[in-house]
């Protein structure tokens, strides 16, 4: 080890060595005793080029070029597609939707962020070409990335936020939480990375290949192997459907990873291309379907490659993808990612968010939903996927009746709050609201009493609980966004209904027929949102285990050609996308023993029944292949939890990074931001309950709206659950204007305007801290 570092810190040296001192260390070099022929053949390569080669400032700059030249050629590409009609898909098709399943209001970010993602990558590849330095070697050598950063900071840096230190409240895209690196968490950023990446060329190109050399199998068997529910029902026996639908909200909140779109924004077809055009797309990584399928005849099932961006400080490293959530538990999929969509849902005036006089979500024309009667249209929200099915458009729809209620009564309670104030302090209280749901009430439904305890997740009542550690990254991590808390797909049902008071349902539909139908919820008067909430608070969700419901295995986005998505197969293909390591190397990194054989004897799969076992190993040719997702789903469920453990491990690492790593976590005691002990009190008694009696015409709940009516949580009438005590936020006269002085908010960079000035100032910041 040691004399592996010393290579490295020599080759950064002898980079940068004058002629004389380069022959000299090459002689070093020589007299090395190798520690493997790989690595001699790596210092050969290093010599020859200190010997006599091109200088390395040089091959930087070169790699630079060409991956610029490729953009363009890229780019050209694109155009061709586009104007060939090609790529064209109609609305409403299934691949429209899948298209359309992200956020886009900020595109025009996605974009600037992919294309300087791409050119370092590009550009990497083509450094790692001309030195024979690769990645990871490069990566460890720090005067080699100082040299690699000042080459390619005009195409990677985005502006850093200012932060304003007396600003009370959380930005709109999550910047400046953290005062040493105020990207930490911030909305249209790159994910974070527990482990390296797992690329087949270290850099961009998805595992592909078994470590037998064998090709991997196919997502789409994988999923028919593996986690076909067989049209199963099988159901949790405590839970409601609530808790799988808050399941989905809850993600909305922490991560959006965008999909890449072709020239002029629009949508990209894999499939019937030639592989050359294929590849050279770069975006396209279609599905194999394996010969026989029962459901899906094409060959081919369409997959866009996730959108990239380059690493904080343009540090060089391999894939990443994009966030275009804030990371924080701070309802942004309510109220936005950035100021121009928060000013695009804000009514302007008494703090209020628009709402239609129905009460539903505003209207936005650019949305992705399909109308099927006059006077419905499609939904805005601060997350665009939130009419993928009716469910989760009610807990939207809920949550914002909750905004403009509370905001209309504190608008009463301090009069002289201004429209801003009014909006930022009823925004601050759901955000709490949100968080104490979320560790009080769901997560303990997820995770193990011992496992919360251990990774310090439990809500605190009667005191503060400051427990912000400001060295704690909170950024989502790319292995929970893109694997581990995709778990909640196997709670999804094959059906939705709509419920009446007292448990009846009133009619079922296959959960097909919903995707992103807002009628399900604007019919019949309105009453349809009413229905589905009655029906999710009586029914309960599928159980999660290793099977998921061909509502989504088989049917995702059906369209009116029967044409649709199997949504197990492309989360395995989103994996080896993102670069996931396979299940093995994160059994590690969680401390659990990893897997050696396929037996279920020691070193085998011991968190597997011999069930899933024999699917996996029918499945793969190796236990090393294993894909994250598909080996943690079918692990056995720890008592008293949803998941395996390896999931458990990563979901309760990401929501403990998100409580200690918030410097607005709702529970610290601190004057600026915090909340007074009578307002932390009130919040702390505010029950996903109450949220929902108080914004429908539901008159009567169980108090723990995730689990189902029982003995120990029957349903008492509405009224008998505590509100909010509003009066806690009442401000006394004399403090009037001086605590609510209008502060300046921080500025917000500005996204079209680039300079390498950005990049000093970040790199300046780094090294400081
Ligand atoms: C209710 C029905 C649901 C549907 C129809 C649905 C559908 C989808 C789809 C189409 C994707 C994108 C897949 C890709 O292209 O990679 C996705 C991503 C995801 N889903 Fe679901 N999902 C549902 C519920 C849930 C639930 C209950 C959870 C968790 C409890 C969940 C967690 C996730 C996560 C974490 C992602 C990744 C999101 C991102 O990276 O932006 N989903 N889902
Ligand atoms: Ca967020």
């Amino acid at each position: 080890m040691i004399i592996y570092n010393l290579w490295i810190f020599q080759t950064g040296l002898m980079l940068r060595a004058t002629m004389t001192t380069k022959l000299l260390l090459v002689a070093s070099i020589v007299c090395f005793t190798v520690i493997s022929g790989k690595d001699r053949q790596k210092r050969e390569v290093i010599g020859t080029l200190a010997g006599g080669g091109m200088h390395i400032s040089d091959m930087m700059a070169q790699s630079i070029k060409i991956a610029l030249k490729d953009w363009a050629i890229r780019t050209e590409l694109e155009k061709q597609m586009y104007l060939s009609g090609f790529d064209k898909v109609s609305k409403g098709s299934y691949l429209w939707h899948r298209s359309m399943f992200m956020n886009l209001k900020e595109y025009s970010k996605v974009q600037v962020l992919n294309q300087k993602g791409f050119i370092n990558l590009r550009a990497l590849a083509e450094f790692e070409k001309l030195s024979g330095v690769p990645i990871h070697v490069m990566q460890n050598d720090f005067k080699l990335v100082e040299e690699w950063q000042k080459h390619i900071a005009p195409y990677c840096e985005c502006p850093i936020p200012k932060c304003n230190p007396k600003y009370p409240y959380r930005t709109a895209d999550g910047g400046c939480n953290n005062f040493h690196v105020p990207t930490w968490g911030q909305a249209n950023r790159a994910q974070l990375r527990w482990l390296p990446a797992a690329y087949s060329d270290g850099l961009n190109v998805p595992r592909i290949h078994s470590v037998t050399g064998a090709s991997l199998p196919s997502p789409r068997l994988i999923s028919n192997v593996v986690h076909n529910a067989h049209m199963s029902d099988f159901r949790e026996p405590k839970q409601s459907m609530m808790m799988m639908q808050f399941g989905q909200f809850l993600d909305h909140d922490f991560v959006g990873t965008p999909t890449n779109r072709g020239f002029n924004n629009s949508q990209i077809q894999c499939c019937d291309l030639d592989p050359t055009t294929r590849d050279k797309r770069g975006s396209c990584f279609p599905i194999p379907v394996p010969p026989k399928d029962k459901r899906f005849h094409n060959p081919c099932m369409n997959f866009v490659r996730s959108s990239i961006a380059p690493e904080l400080y343009c540090k060089p490293a391999p894939r990443n993808q994009i966030n275009q959530q804030s990371s924080f538990i701070d309802g942004s999929m309510i109220y936005g990612n950035s100021m121009k969509e928060q000013t695009y849902l804000r009514l302007g005036k008494g703090g209020l968010l628009k709402m239609t006089d129905g009460g539903f979500l505003p209207r936005y024309d650019d949305g992705d939903c399909i109308m099927e009667s006059p006077g419905e249209y499609c939904f805005g929200a601060g997350d665009d996927r939130n009419t993928i099915v009716p469910s989760l458009a009610f807990l939207h729809i809920v949550f914002l009746r909750e905004h403009n209620r509370l905001a209309v009564a504190l608008g009463k309670i301090n009069p002289h709050w201004t429209d801003e104030i009014i909006f930022q302090e009823t925004r601050k209280i759901i955000g709490g609201v949100l968080q104490h749901i979320v560790y009080a009430e769901w997560l303990p439904l997820v995770l193990n009493k011992e496992f919360m305890t251990l990774y310090g997740l439990n809500s605190v009542y009667g005191k503060y609980n400051t427990v912000y550690n400001e060295k704690l990254d909170p950024t989502t991590a790319n292995v929970m966004a893109g694997a581990a808390f995709r778990f909640g797909h196997s709670m999804i049902p094959n059906f939705l209904g709509y419920g009446a008071p007292g448990g009846n349902k009133i009619a079922e539909f296959p959960i097909y027929k919903t995707y992103n139908r807002p009628g399900v919820l604007m019919s019949h008067g309105g009453k349809g949102n009413d229905w589905i909430g009655e029906w999710m608070l009586d029914d309960s969700h599928a159980k999660s285990d290793r099977c998921v419901n061909d509502g989504v295995r088989n049917y995702l986005f059906m369209d009116h050609h029967g044409k649709s998505f199997d949504l197990v197969a492309v989360n395995i293909q989103r994996g080896r996308d993102h670069g996931l390591p396979p299940y093995n190397a994160w059994r590690k990194w969680c401390g659990l023993p990893p897997v050696i054989h396929f037996g279920h004897g020691p070193g085998g799969l011991v968190d597997h029944d011999k069930e899933s076992i024999i699917r996996l190993s029918k499945s793969y040719k190796h236990v090393d292949d294993i894909d994250l997702y598909t080996g943690g789903l079918s692990e056995r469920r720890v008592k008293g939890g949803l998941t395996g453990p390896t999931f458990q491990c990563l979901i309760g690492k990401s929501f403990a990074n998100w409580k200690f790593g918030d410097r607005f976590w709702y529970e610290n005691d601190f004057k600026l931001t915090g909340f007074s002990p009578r307002q932390l009190e009130t919040i702390r008694h505010h029950k996903i309950s109450k949220i929902i009696c108080e914004n429908t015409k539901i008159d009567h709940i169980q108090p723990d709206s995730f689990l189902l009516p029982s003995e120990h949580n029957h349903k008492i009438p509405c009224h008998a659950l505590p509100d909010i005590d509003l009066l806690a936020w009442a401000e006394p006269s004399e403090l009037r204007t001086n605590v609510f002085f209008p502060v300046p908010a921080n500025p917000v960079p500005i996204w079209s305007n680039l300079g390498p000035g950005h990049f000093q100032e970040a790199y300046k910041h780094i090294a400081a801290y």
